[in-house]
């Protein structure tokens, strides 16, 4: 039996339109505290509240409006890139993705890559997949853990630049970073750990 304790009396509040970083030493846990939002992990104690109701992951509503991005590795291993983010944007509603997921390639700059299977790509090119499957769906809630990693400088500048994009659109961002840059371009919030 393991008694270590990796989080304790951590509240915060994330109105629609902010961004709120967990920032901290490696091992502080800000990815413990992600997959207790997302319904990944369960916390032994403690409620997190989405609209006011408990958060349950499978909930119609929350998997609406709740995109995540905390690894990379959960990727259709058959199908091509274009293919997954079409699927992906259907599966939450989108009628006719061609559109959105064409836009998102081009930002991503994976165009070249679009018939490629995800197992072929570069890790940045990885990241910028996973980005790119929260981004072809509709949502009003992402929760991204070090979203920052492995990209290259462009990436970066293009990543802190779409988070201001999405909170303008009202959208509420939860994220994990260990780029001050980054999280002081987008966090309204800062939840220090460790
Ligand atoms: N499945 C697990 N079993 C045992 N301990 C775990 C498990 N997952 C995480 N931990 C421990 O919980 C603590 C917090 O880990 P967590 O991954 O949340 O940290 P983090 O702040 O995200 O770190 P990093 O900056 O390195 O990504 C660490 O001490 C880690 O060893």
């Amino acid at each position: 039996m393991n008694d270590l304790v990796v989080l304790d009396a951590v509240s915060f509040d994330l109105p629609s339109g902010r961004a709120a970083a967990l920032i901290g030493p490696n091992g502080s846990g800000k990815t413990t505290l992600l997959r207790c939002v997302v319904g990944a992990d369960i916390p032994d104690d403690g409620d997190v509240l989405f609209d006011g109701e408990r958060l349950v992951e499978s909930d119609p509503k929350v998997r609406a409006a709740m995109a995540c991005a905390l690894d990379d590795a959960d990727f259709f291993p058959e199908l091509s890139v274009v293919e997954h983010l079409e699927l992906l944007a259907r599966a939450h509603g989108v009628a006719e993705p061609g559109e959105i997921v064409a836009e998102v390639l081009t930002e991503l700059d994976l165009e070249d890559q679009r018939d490629q299977l995800p197992v072929t790509l570069s890790s940045g090119q990885r990241r910028r997949f996973t980005l790119g499957a929260c981004l072809v769906r509709p949502h009003r809630l992402l929760v991204l853990d070090e979203p920052e990693q492995r990209l290259d400088v462009a990436g970066r500048a293009w990543l802190a630049e779409k988070l201001q994009d999405e909170k303008a659109q009202g959208c509420a961002i939860l994220l994990a970073s260990h780029d001050p840059q980054l999280v002081d371009a987008v966090a309204d919030i800062r939840i220090e750990l460790g």
